[in-house]
């Protein structure tokens, strides 16, 4: 991969940034790209405690360095305000609290969240270094903007350089789809990317019968890209780029999806990805439908960004017995370690929850999971 001499220098140095500047070289001839790019935002993953542990956070410590381009972090492993409330220890809390002033320290915006789009939207075409998978192919596929499936490593790499190779998903006609997916069932965007996500290779294209919304094609992405390698679909007539190219001969058509989850739930949670303004005001108007409060564990995720601007929502919830929590969510907490049985209705969670938590999971739509609550 060609390097100025500028990036040639930064090679040299021997410290931190230099070990950053490795890792883009090494990503730049794995695939073969032929020189870095200039980033407008990185976004971390990997900011959880429970994930990182005390080997990540004395190798973040060691690399001393400060970042160079916007960047924002994922969530990390508590509520920073409700910890106690979430069953958290104080010895994580402390060092949760260690990790986060690291990632301060080099410069990064503490947003904790899965959904930096609702904090800053990329334009179209905007290069980007990002982790999160969830957020990887919302910012490709809903909002046309440009990033590789970036790991929290590498992506911290770029927000430290400002830079990252330039291949993959960076260039136009990599961005093409490979297969055409008919939808002929009225089925939940969230499962359909789930069961999709495995059974195909390449990049989908969709044809709905109907028009998806925003926090649809956010649940169909976050989907796929939990069971699949997919960090960008098109959907006809609905995303930016979907008329870029041809329509693939390859079809498949998806009429029905089925699923087997039994367990009895012992908490009900939704807020994987992050929910949305529109998300968190379609809880608010199912739970009015219900008298009392609810009468199972209901905990609800979210960034920081939505919660505050929707403080009375978040008021009427709490008061109806809902957890409203932020910085955090069920996949990355240790705080689901105290349940057996987590009911949801997204994709992504049902196959991360087992994975990473090894807890038993339900689905219900979200109009299930609000009924179930009560009962
Ligand atoms: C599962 C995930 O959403 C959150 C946990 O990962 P991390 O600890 O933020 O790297 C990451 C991902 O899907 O890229
Ligand atoms: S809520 Fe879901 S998408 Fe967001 S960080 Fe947790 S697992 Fe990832």
């Amino acid at each position: 991969m060609f390097l100025t001499k500028e990036e040639e220098k930064l090679l040299e140095r021997g410290d931190g940034v230099s070990k950053c500047m490795e890792i883009l070289v090494a990503l730049g001839e794995i695939f073969d790209a032929e020189r870095l790019i200039p980033i407008k935002h990185a976004h971390i993953s990997g900011v959880s405690y429970q994930n990182i542990g005390d080997e990540g956070l004395e190798w973040l410590r060691s690399l001393n360095v400060k970042f160079t381009v916007k960047t924002t972090i994922n969530p990390a492993g508590m509520d920073l305000d409700r910890w106690k409330e979430m069953g958290i220890d104080e010895d994580f809390a402390r060092k949760q609290m260690k990790l986060l002033n690291i990632f301060k320290e080099m410069g990064a915006e503490l947003t904790l969240t899965c959904t930096p789009y609702y904090i800053y939207r990329p334009s179209i075409g905007e290069h980007l270094a990002w982790a999160e998978s969830s957020a990887v192919i919302y910012a490709n596929s809903v909002l046309g903007a440009r990033t590789n499936r970036e790991s929290g490593i590498s992506a911290l790499a770029s927000a430290v350089i400002g830079k990252t190779p330039y291949y993959g998903l960076h260039i136009k006609e990599n961005r093409a789809p490979s297969i055409l997916v008919k939808v002929e069932c009225d089925c939940d965007p969230s499962i359909l990317g789930y069961k999709i996500g495995s059974e195909i290779e390449g990049i989908p294209i969709f044809k709905f019968n109907r028009k998806l919304s925003d926090d649809d094609l956010k649940a169909l992405g976050a989907g796929l890209a939990s069971t699949g390698n997919v960090a960008i679909f098109h959907v006809i007539d609905q995303t930016p780029e979907w008329n870029d190219f041809e329509i693939p001969s390859e079809k498949i058509v998806v009429d029905k999806l089925e699923l087997n989850f039994d367990c009895d739930p012992d908490i009900i949670t939704l807020g994987c990805p992050h929910l949305s303004k529109e998300e968190l005001i379609k809880v608010y108007n199912l739970l009015k439908n219900f008298s009392g409060k609810v009468r199972r564990e209901f905990w609800i995720f979210t960034s920081r960004k939505v919660y505050e601007d929707l403080i009375e929502v978040v008021d009427y919830l709490e008061m109806k017995g809902v957890r409203v929590f932020r910085d955090t969510c069920m996949v990355v907490s240790p705080a689901t370690r105290r349940f057996e049985c987590v009911m949801t209705n997204s994709g992504k969670a049902l196959t991360y929850l087992p994975k990473l938590r090894g807890v038993k999971v339900l689905y219900g739509t979200l109009e299930d999971c609000v009924r179930k609550a009560f009962e």
